[in-house]
């Protein structure tokens, strides 16, 4: 895998016009798009099969929780937008993502959330997930993976942890990664492009780093050479 082929770009712009020119500058330095609430929720499936067709995989960043019946249905809905990945909360249980998974069907990946990256161990001692963050995000892998989740979306920072306790076969996925020196925003739990990677992340969910200056495609090139093995 290159450098490229890691990172995902996430599309977090409110409508499909403002994250057209972003998403064509990136496209080509990347190995994967994001589709996220603000996005969807204002332009549906249409924004799907848009960023589709820049000739990336496109993951639907959903983060469905809700009754089974209803997930499995917003699931199957998703599966029809095109999207090649499909987020779901592993806080949900059990039979809520194996609904996802039959839902979404063979040709969409059920990745399952864990704990959010802009959780901090307070936070999540607030929800009553007791930190340390680890062993709640491990416990919550195991549970998504068992459930036939095929990815596990965790910090970088657990991401070594769950890599270890899921094995080889589940994709990683792992947002709250700031380059040196980036602005670290809402996020929490966080680390550098090049140490997620060693830490095991498949992929990189990457959002302002990329967006907030003025040459997206020349950040991308910059976190790619950072991370290229
Ligand atoms: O599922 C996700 O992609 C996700 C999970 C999580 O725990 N934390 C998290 O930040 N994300 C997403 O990853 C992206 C991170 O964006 P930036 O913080 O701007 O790089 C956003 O689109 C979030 O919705």
């Amino acid at each position: 895998m290159t450098g490229s082929d890691r990172i995902c770009a996430a599309l977090d712009f409110p409508t499909w016009s403002a994250a057209e020119p972003f998403a064509r500058a990136v496209a080509p330095g990347v190995g994967m798009l994001k589709v996220g609430l603000e996005l969807f929720v204002a332009e549906g499936p249409p924004a799907v099969r848009a960023a589709a067709a820049l000739g990336r995989p496109v993951f639907l960043d959903l983060k469905l929780h809700d009754i089974p019946n209803t997930v499995e249905g917003a699931a199957r809905s998703a599966a029809r937008s095109g999207a090649a990945l499909l987020t779901v909360h592993a806080s949900g249980g059990s039979d809520m993502v194996a609904a996802a998974v039959r839902g979404a069907g063979p040709e969409v990946k059920v990745l399952a959330v864990t704990a959010l990256t802009s959780l901090d161990d307070a936070d999540l001692d607030e929800i009553g997930l007791a930190g340390p963050a680890e062993s709640a995000v491990v416990r919550l892998a195991r549970l998504a993976v068992r459930a036939g989740a095929r990815g596990i979306v965790c910090s970088p920072q657990e991401v070594h942890a769950v890599r270890a306790a899921v094995g080889p076969g589940v994709l990683l996925v792992v947002p709250g990664v700031r380059p040196a020196g980036a602005a670290k925003g809402d996020q929490s739990r966080i680390a550098t492009p090049s140490q997620a990677v060693r830490a095991g992340a498949d992929v990189l969910v990457i959002g302002r780093p990329l967006r907030e200056g003025n040459d997206p495609a020349a950040a991308a090139r910059a976190i790619a050479e950072s991370i290229q093995e």
